[in-house]
This record gives C-alpha cells, sequence and structure tokens, in this order.
C-alpha cells in the first residue's frame, strides 16, 4: 500500500506537508507518484494516465481552450529537512519548513488540491506530474512524456508550479555541465620530480573561474543573470601518488538568448587548452509573455500580486514546453532563492494565495 494522502479538496498547505513528508528524492520518485495516482483514481472527473512516475490528470469537457499545469515530484537530496514543520511567530509569519516546501510541492499541493476540486473549469486542463526534473535532462520526466506521449502535452498554455513566491518569473537561463579535465603523469610522491601534478594544473581551470565575470543580459525586458561556477573537482586515487588527472566539474548558468551551441563553443573557449566534455545541456527559453493566454493570466496573477513578471534564474520546463511550440509560464509558490538550501521554507500564505488566484483565473 502506497503512503496516503490526505484528502485533495482539504486544506492545501496538510497536502503540502504531506507531499513533502512523502520523500522522493530523484530516482526515488515511486512511492509519491504511488500516493498521486492512488489519490487521483478516485477523482470522477479525470481521466488519469502513467507513464513510469509520471501521472496525467486531464478534463475533457470540450473547451475550446487547454492548459496544462505542470509540476514535478522530485528533490535535491533531503539534508536532515524532513519530516516537515510548521513554525510561526507572533508577527504573523507561518511557514512550512523542510525539503521540498519551495522546490517545489508547494506547487505540486496547489495543482493536486485544484485537480481535485475543478470538476467544471472554464479551460480543459491538464494536469502534470513527473518525476526526474532535477537530474541530467536526459532523465526528465516530462521529456520521456513528450517522446513517449506527445499528445498527452497538447495545449495552449502551459503553468509550471516552480517556486516564484507567487509571482510571475518568464522563460528560464539554460544550464550547461562540462567537465574539464586537468592531466599529467602520475608517479610516487616521495619521487614527485617523476610525475606531473594534474590537481596543481587545474589551478589554471580555477584561475580562468575566478577571473571570469558573468554577464546579466536582459531579454525581451527580463533581466537574466549568467554563471559559470565549479560545482565539483575530483582527482587522484591515494593519497601517496601524484595525480596524473583532475576533474573539475563547471555548470554554466546562460541566458535564453544563447543557443546551447552558442554556450558550448563559449565553455570550450573559456577552457581552450584542456579537455571538455559536455555532460548535460539544456537550452533555456525566452519569456514569451506576449502569447494572448499567457497575457490574460500574468495579468490576473500581477493585478493581485502588484508584482510586475520578472526572470527566472534557474532552469525550468517552461523550455521544454517552448521546444514543443506551448507558451509557459513559472508560477507558484516559496522564494526561489531558499530553492535546494537546507533552510528551505515556504509562508503558508504563499500556498493558500497562489492556489485562490489559479482557481480564481480557471473557473
Ligand atoms: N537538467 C537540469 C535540471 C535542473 C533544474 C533545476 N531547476 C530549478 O532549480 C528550478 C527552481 C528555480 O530556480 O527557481 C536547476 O536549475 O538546477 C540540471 O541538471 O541542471
Amino acid at each position: 500500500m502506497p503512503p496516503a494522502l490526505p484528502d485533495l479538496t482539504g486544506d492545501v498547505v496538510d497536502l503540502t506537508a504531506a507531499i513533502c513528508d512523502i520523500p522522493s528524492v530523484s530516482d526515488d520518485e515511486r512511492a509519491l507518484a504511488d500516493a498521486v495516482e492512488a489519490s487521483l483514481r478516485p477523482v470522477g472527473h479525470l481521466e488519469v494516465l502513467r507513464d513510469g512516475d509520471a501521472l496525467v490528470a486531464r478534463t475533457d469537457l470540450g473547451r475550446p481552450r487547454r492548459v496544462i499545469i505542470a509540476g514535478h515530484i522530485d528533490t535535491v537530496p533531503v539534508a536532515g529537512n524532513l519530516p516537515t514543520w510548521r513554525a510561526s511567530a507572533e508577527d504573523g509569519t507561518d511557514e512550512l519548513w523542510g525539503r521540498g516546501t519551495v522546490d517545489m510541492k508547494g506547487g505540486v499541493a496547489v495543482a493536486l488540491h485544484l485537480a481535485a476540486r475543478l470538476a467544471a473549469p472554464r479551460w480543459d486542463v491538464t494536469w502534470v506530474f513527473y518525476d526526474h526534473e532535477e537530474v541530467a535532462a536526459e532523465a526528465n520526466g516530462l521529456g520521456r512524456l513528450a517522446r513517449h506521449h506527445p499528445d498527452w502535452l497538447a495545449g495552449d498554455l502551459a503553468l509550471l508550479g516552480e517556486p516564484t513566491g507567487g509571482g510571475i518569473e518568464g522563460g528560464c537561463n539554460g544550464t550547461l555541465r562540462a567537465d574539464v579535465v586537468a592531466t599529467g603523469r602520475t608517479a610516487h610522491s616521495a619521487r614527485a620530480w617523476r610525475g606531473v601534478n594534474a590537481v596543481h594544473a587545474a589551478g589554471e581551470i580555477l584561475d580562468r573561474l575566478r577571473s571570469y565575470r558573468p554577464r546579466e543580459v536582459e531579454v525581451d525586458g527580463l533581466s537574466y543573470r549568467e554563471g559559470m561556477n565549479a560545482v565539483r573537482i575530483t582527482g587522484g586515487i591515494a593519497s601517496n601518488m601524484i595525480p596524473d588527472r583532475c576533474v573539475v566539474t563547471v555548470n554554466y548558468r546562460f541566458a535564453p538568448s544563447l543557443s546551447p551551441s552558442d554556450a558550448e563553443a563559449h565553455v570550450r573557449e573559456l577552457f581552450d587548452g584542456f579537455e571538455v566534455e559536455v555532460t548535460d545541456l539544456a537550452g533555456g527559453a525566452r519569456p514569451g509573455l506576449e502569447d494572448p493566454l499567457a497575457a490574460e493570466f500574468v495579468a490576473a496573477v500581477t493585478a493581485e500580486t502588484g508584482a510586475e513578471p520578472v526572470a527566472k534564474q534557474g532552469w525550468t520546463d517552461v523550455a521544454r514546453f517552448a521546444e514543443l511550440g506551448v507558451p509557459a509560464v513559472n508560477f507558484g509558490p516559496g522564494d526561489p532563492l531558499l530553492a535546494h538550501a537546507d533552510d528551505e521554507r515556504c509562508p503558508v500564505r504563499q500556498i493558500r494565495s497562489c492556489a485562490a488566484a489559479l482557481e480564481a483565473w480557471l473557473t
């Protein structure tokens, strides 16, 4: 028996906590996918489909438009921050703490809650809950759905419940991961003059990263911040040997005005003289807020919040929808600055306000 979720139509904050409390680090989403499926199957107005650990639930009311509301169910690794806990203070702050509260089980809870509540939305709705977003692009569950069942992802607008602090974040940066390799020659560390130390040679890679000045690029009115960072370094196989190989893994976040191949060329140029192996590459997406249905949604949210759209700095599946020709926008609870942080936490009023805004727009 999968762990059960509470009644989907009940309190959306309790639902968020319950979803977070079923850990689902990428590659280990089965229990949560099973729980989501068990909750959606009895909802009479939805057709429920499954591929691996991705679930699609959709209405078929013959409406002239179809909106896709999508969210990934996986998280980055837990850091002693589950089960969730609630912290409220005298100043009125009331927050749900724990892994996934921001990225992005608040958004998943909002979607599940409304999937069950809205039997007659004004547009047909396809609700998508998918696996493997936080890892290499080739494993992404939405990508698998697009390959196996492209018809399941047909629609006129996609809303991704990624954290946006309850406002709108347009488009997304692209992301590239590459192994930059410094090489040398092994020797006994007592006779180091016989070898060439690859870890020392990697100092040049780190120097180039230290002096790199990332750009801030305006794309269709939104400002995307690029980044070029070492995210891992490995080298050496024994503590009495001169290492002959040192690998610096670099993550390049690039503006959506740059194509994936331009991004790759930029990284190869920066690390000219070193072996560069690109291990993951996903292009970004321009904001696309001029699409009429997207603009209507954005206007409804900004009227409610008073906050103008800003750029999504992380990578999200708006990029995949853009590739599929479906305009897409990020909208969900949680401060994106707290995504992947050990002190990840989400104001409960934001979970409620996102649910209310989406429900108002859909009805
Ligand atoms: N294939 C990519 C996937 C990484 C996706 C991840 N997205 C977020 O954290 C969105 C939340 C946000 O920034 O608001 C990311 O950008 O790392 C990869 O493996 O890098």
